[in-house]
């Protein structure tokens, strides 16, 4: 029986380093995602906030405008109408530029994220865009939970000023390897969203993300290394490079940890590529070593997913794309 992940994939994190120009970053975005498809990946992620400066005065100026999802109603009649169509180039340079590349690289490739604005809702987001080898969107993910913390003396940030959050889990069907989880930093610290997509058959958490230098060596590297553990599945952390000139400082330190939470491949705060190969069977032989994954008790405690079932087009609050 084939496992979660059907065959082995090579995975790559680009640890970009960009700036204020949006151009100059889809530039170098597609430079290093041919560089690193060149080196064998078939799945590549960009950074959140890979083609903006990251902070809430910025996410307006450099928002692209996304046509919405059909209603739940529209997707439940037809499933391929449960993404949007593709929006004008004039209004969403990101969209396009992520899917002409994802196409010439022949990856999926799983753009990062980038500020959103939403006609219909005058909400703006921090989306994460998900396409196939041949360019086609797979999946969108809007931020669910909004990076609002306060530690006096060292950061204080509230993503709510400016952003609204999204209202799903997003799954991603990549049909010849299996399903990934994308979500965006702050999601990785709700260890139920990860464990929904882990009993519902994912091989990977893909997390692009922009730690900072306090938070950061506090918690990255561990919280990857739990929701790993928790689940016992792939998962993968995506910076920015570090810019000691720019308004955040983010972490970098892009890792790719294995279901038994340990970090296969790591950098450091530079530019870099971190490229992991992930295992086919892995997963499986973790889960039978240690068989928490068939020892829960959710006689005794619920079922966090059992939620996640139902819905009118029978994925409640998820979102799969093809
Ligand atoms: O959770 C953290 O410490 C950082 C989160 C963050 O930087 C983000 O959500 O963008």
């Amino acid at each position: 029986m084939a496992g979660l992940l059907k065959k082995t994939v090579k995975l790559a994190l680009v640890q970009l380093a960009s700036g204020a120009d949006k151009t100059v970053n889809l530039a170098h975005a597609r430079s290093k995602v041919l560089e690193a498809a060149k080196a064998g990946a078939k799945i590549v992620v960009l950074p959140e906030c890979f083609n903006s400066p990251y902070g809430t005065q910025y996410f307006p100026k450099y928002a692209e405008t996304l046509n919405d999802s059909p209603s739940s109603k529209a997707a439940a009649l037809s499933k391929s109408a449960s993404l949007p169509s593709p929006p004008p180039a004039e209004q969403a340079p990101s969209y396009h530029a992520l899917s002409a590349l994802a196409s010439e690289a022949s990856v999926y490739l799983v753009g990062g994220s980038i500020p959103e604005y939403s006609p219909s809702t005058k909400k703006y987001y921090n989306t994460s865009l998900t396409f196939s080898p041949k360019g086609v969107l797979l999946a969108t993910h809007r931020k669910v939970h909004l990076f609002d913390i306060d530690i006096p003396g060292k950061i204080t940030f509230k993503e709510s000023e400016v952003l609204s959050p999204g209202d799903h889990l997003t799954i991603v069907d990549l049909p010849e390897y299996g399903k990934i989880a994308v979500a965006i930093c702050y999601d990785i610290r709700f260890p139920e969203l990860a464990m929904i997509a882990a009993r519902k058959g994912c091989f990977a958490l893909i997390y692009p993300g922009a730690f900072n230098l306090t938070t950061g060596s506090l918690h990255w590297q561990l919280l990857a290394r739990a929701r790993a553990v928790d689940n016992q599945i792939y998962v993968g952390l995506c910076s920015p490079a570090r810019d000691m000139s720019a308004s955040y400082n983010a972490w970098g330190h892009s890792l790719v940890v294995d279901p038994s939470a340990q970090v296969l491949a790591e950098t450091d705060e530079k530019e870099n590529i971190v490229y992991a190969d992930l295992e086919s069977g892995k997963i499986e032989e973790v889960r039978k070593g240690i068989p928490i994954y068939t020892q829960r008790r959710f006689d005794i405690y619920p079922d966090v997913s059992a939620g996640y079932g139902g819905g009118e087009d029978g994925e409640g609050d998820v979102k799969v794309g093809k």
